[in-house]
């Protein structure tokens, strides 16, 4: 099946490894690497914050400290009390406003009644009227002039109020102080209250002491004082960060009527959030290409290797060709493995050629005839069979039956192991008086013999028979019982024929039979061919 193949179980290895990298590295990032990044990135966002903050801070005390110089101070003090334009045309000059970047200074009694008052626009420097500060309100009169009450709880002590503040819908930098005498003896007698309109020279001041340009806006008091988002990473809890990349954080009026948003553009991030980043893909890619150098690897010294080996033993078996060698020159375990099939084949094979001559020994014995050492009668059968389904139509062939003549005689006067040497010397003379190539002899049978003569018609095989006739006389073996003369002789019957499709061989060998019957009639020591 195709998930038993080698190469399949490789690239399943390959495919969840690859799953198991990636499940490492999203774990790592989330779970490990951006938690911290991000804390310590909400700590940097945090000292921003902070740094905002602290110049509110900042700006507001230092309206504060010039408003304390001028509300605890013999002069203002003595003012309240007599209210000589001198002090006022002589301290509260229009240089006075430039020099201190304020809007307007009003000077209130112990009942937060306007003593004197006066207000400029920044941007023309024209005369200004600002009606909550010129008839207090009664919000202003609780939240931002000093009341009795206050210096009471202070120990009969200066009191400050400094801050923003929102009034007729406009934003306002303040600074009040009761007014005291310079060495803090005695009470208070009066509020000095110094203002500005939140302008652009505000903000810019803000931004320049903060080191960062923030935008602001005035909103409800009653959003919270921190804002900690919840960034996109559901692992990452805290971030100041909204999803447009900007922070924002909310400075409460002092006076408890609105707030103050600022918001600004947050640093770019020093590091990726999504595991799709630059060095994932590098390292990825990176990855896969090793695991590419891997499985090219393994393909090509193992795989393919092996897959070739699975060839070759296939065709091994489909073939039955045990010549085949892996003949490998590999030094690993697979060369060791191929060499071990080599030898195992070397085996295989020395047993197959071992086999097949003994086979061939056994064939050869099989159509030997033990006796003669000359084909026996299988041989005869299988040679004629052969003949007559392979021989062309035409052709000339001769069957000679050739006998003893008295041979029992023979046996009986010289003894049976004579006879068997005289067998054996008539059957190796009958072989070398024939031509290897074109004729054969066997014996057919006790002291029978047959010859197959090709390409010979009925004279020439006649003379052929003639011609063994005398070559076994002129053996000269003795025989003295023989009844025609005193050496062994031999009677042949022969039948000529021409292969005509004939498929039995028997009727012929007959014919020749009949034939040497005649020869052994007609006195025996000859050779007599059929009509
Ligand atoms: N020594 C020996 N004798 C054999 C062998 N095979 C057959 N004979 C003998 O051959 C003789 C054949 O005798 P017959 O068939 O009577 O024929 P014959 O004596 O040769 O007389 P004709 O054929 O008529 O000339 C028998 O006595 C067999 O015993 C053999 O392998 N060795």
């Amino acid at each position: 099946m195709f998930i038993n193949s080698l190469k399949t179980k490789l690239i399943i290895f390959y495919l969840f490894l690859i799953i198991f990298v990636i499940f490492i590295k999203v774990g790592d990032l989330n779970l490990i690497q951006l938690p911290q990044l991000y804390a310590l990135e909400a700590l940097s966002d945090e000292k921003d914050i902070s740094r905002i903050k602290m110049a509110f801070t900042s700006k507001s005390r230092e309206y504060g400290v010039i408003n304390y110089d001028n509300a605890v101070w013999d002069d203002t003090y003595h003012y309240v009390d007599n209210k000589n334009s001198q002090f006022t045309e002589s301290n509260f000059v229009l240089d006075t406003y430039k020099s201190l970047g304020i809007n307007g200074i009003h000077i209130y009694d112990k009942q937060t009644v306007t003593i004197w008052q006066q207000a400029w626009n920044i941007t023309d420097w024209s005369p200004l009227t600002f009606p909550p500060f010129d008839q207090p309100s009664t919000f202003v009169k609780k939240h931002i002039l000093i009341s009795e009450e206050l210096i009471i709880k202070n120990n009969n002590k200066p009191v400050s109020r400094v801050g923003f503040t929102l009034l007729d819908d406009k934003l306002i930098l303040f600074a009040a102080t009761s007014i005291f005498k310079a060495n803090l003896t005695g009470n208070a007698n009066g509020t000095m209250l110094f203002w500005r309109f939140f302008d652009e020279q505000v903000l810019t001041d803000l931004q320049q002491r903060a080191g960062i340009k923030f935008t602001i806006e005035v909103i409800q008091p009653n959003l919270k004082n921190t804002v900690k988002l919840t960034s996109k990473n559901s692992f990452i809890k805290n971030s100041y960060r909204t999803k447009k990349d900007e922070i924002f954080d909310i400075i409460p009026l002092i006076t408890n009527n609105g707030a103050i948003k600022f918001t600004y553009q947050a640093p770019i991030r020093q590091f990726a959030t999504s595991w799709l980043n630059h060095a994932t893909i590098v390292s990825s890619t990176l990855l896969l290409l090793t695991l590419g150098v891997l499985f090219i690897f393994f393909h090509y010294f193992i795989i393919r290797p092996i897959l070739q080996a699975d060839n070759m033993v296939t065709a091994i078996i489909k073939d039955n060709d045990h010549s085949i060698r892996f003949a490998s020159k590999r030094k690993d375990e697979l060369g060791t493995l191929f060499n071990l099939i080599d030898r195992l084949l070397d085996g295989v094979e020395s047993n197959e050629q071992q086999l097949i001559s003994h086979n061939v020994r056994l064939q050869h014995i099989s159509q030997t005839d033990s006796l003669t050492k000359i084909p026996n009668r299988r041989a005869f059968d299988t040679t004629m069979k052969k003949l007559l389904q392979v021989s062309p139509l035409g052709l000339d062939v001769a069957i000679l039956v050739v006998d003893v003549d008295y041979f029992k005689k023979y046996n009986d006067c010289y003894g049976h192991a004579q006879g068997d040497k005289t067998l054996y010397a008539i059957a190796q003379t009958l072989r070398k008086n024939l031509h290897e190539d074109t004729d054969f002899v066997a014996r057919y049978g006790g002291e029978e013999f047959v010859v197959v003569l090709k390409n010979t018609d009925k004279k020439s095989a006649q003379a052929v028979a003639n011609n063994l006739v005398n070559i076994i006389a002129d053996l000269k073996i003795s025989h003295q019982d023989s009844d025609i003369t005193d050496i062994v002789t031999i009677s042949i019957g022969i039948h000529a024929f021409v292969i005509s499709g004939q498929t039995q061989y028997m009727p012929l060998f007959e014919l020749a039979d009949q034939a040497l019957y005649q020869a052994k009639e007609q006195g025996r020591n000859r050779a007599i061919t059929t009509d």
